[in-house]
């Protein structure tokens, strides 16, 4: 797999001392979507930001494209696009010429067409003509959206694109991503919605006070790291749970009629079987079972917590 961005030991200590990144290293693969989560102040909008140019790194080196950002800044740059996290938009321009600059910001020359199908596939060509004072907050971020693409970079930055959006919008700015990649952009996004991630990265990165804590394909770090739980419902409620059943670490609900047992998904033996052997042994008669696995956002907390094992 072609690697379209690579980070290699990248430092960032702002002028009063403070260390926001300490040493991050990441390759991004050509047509990936990488999402990074981290809790407020980790470093994400840092990343970004030196990446694009925008803040100078205090060591390490990063190539778009084998381009180095500060060697070739501009081959580096024109390969990038980034929507940023605050609105900053000019109220009274109108739609079409905030995106038509932004193309041309980039030395490119003007394409009505290409700025028509970027306008149209993000429903703003009913909009082409209004002022950007005159549009939601929601219209405002696909605008941002719009600037980010007009140039047709192959790697496009979202910083926390759906930061106070509602539902619907949150919804159609994964199908934007989607369309994306399926055009072949390599699209990293940074948010605190752990479920943005889980819906729609092929990739994860936790950051955490300036370090990369871990970058696993989505599927392996929820196979990996999940746990399963099985609660084993009772007929009868029980005041503690039978000495015959001790060794199975069982936790007693609430009620008294439900055993809960946790148990590791990748363990070569789960120990159901013999848990409910022991259960139906235990004189227990079984009122139903239900499963539960442990999503992204535990796994994440887990991790930012610092008890991961
Ligand atoms: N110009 C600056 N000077 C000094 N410290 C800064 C500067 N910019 C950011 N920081 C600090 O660096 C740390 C990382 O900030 P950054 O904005 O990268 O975090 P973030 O992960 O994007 O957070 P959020 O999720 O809140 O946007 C924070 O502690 C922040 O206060």
């Amino acid at each position: 797999m072609t690697t379209i961005l690579s980070i290699k030991d990248l430092r960032k200590t702002y002028d009063d001392g403070f260390e926001a990144l300490k040493g991050v290293s990441l390759d991004i693969r050509q047509g990936e979507i990488l999402a990074l989560l981290g809790p407020n102040g980790a470093g994400k909008t840092t990343l970004i930001s030196t990446i694009c140019g925008i803040t100078t790194p205090t060591s390490g080196t990063v190539t778009v494209g084998g381009h180095d950002i500060q060697a070739d800044f501009r081959a580096a740059r024109r390969m990038i696009g980034l929507v940023p996290q605050e609105i900053a938009l000019e109220p009274f321009e109108k739609v079409w010429n905030t995106v038509r600059f932004s193309r041309g910001l980039f030395g490119l020359g003007h394409d009505s067409a290409r700025i028509e199908e970027i306008l149209r596939k993000l429903s703003l060509w009913d909009k082409r003509k209004n002022a950007i004072k005159e549009l939601s907050g929601g219209m405002k971020r696909r605008v941002l959206i719009a600037k980010a693409l007009a140039h047709e970079p192959r790697v496009l930055f979202l910083d926390e694109p759906t930061a106070g959006v509602d539902v619907e919008l949150r919804k159609d700015m994964w199908a934007i991503v989607d369309e994306l990649k399926a055009a072949g952009v390599t699209i990293i996004l940074t948010t605190h919605y752990i479920e943005e991630a889980e819906a729609i990265a092929d990739r994860v990165g936790v950051i955490d006070k300036g370090e990369l804590l871990l970058v696993q394909d989505k599927k392996t770090l929820m196979a990996q790291m999940g746990k399963k739980q099985i609660e084993v419902m009772l007929t009868c409620t029980i005041p503690s749970i039978p000495d015959s059943l001790a060794h199975h670490n069982l936790v007693l609900n609430g009620q008294g009629d439900a055993l809960i047992y946790t148990y590791d998904t990748n363990a070569e033996r789960t120990g159901i079987t013999t848990l409910l052997n022991d259960v139906a042994e235990a004189g227990l008669i079984l009122r139903d079972v239900q499963t539960r696995q442990s999503s992204l956002e535990e796994i994440f907390v887990t991790l930012v917590s610092g008890d991961a094992a």
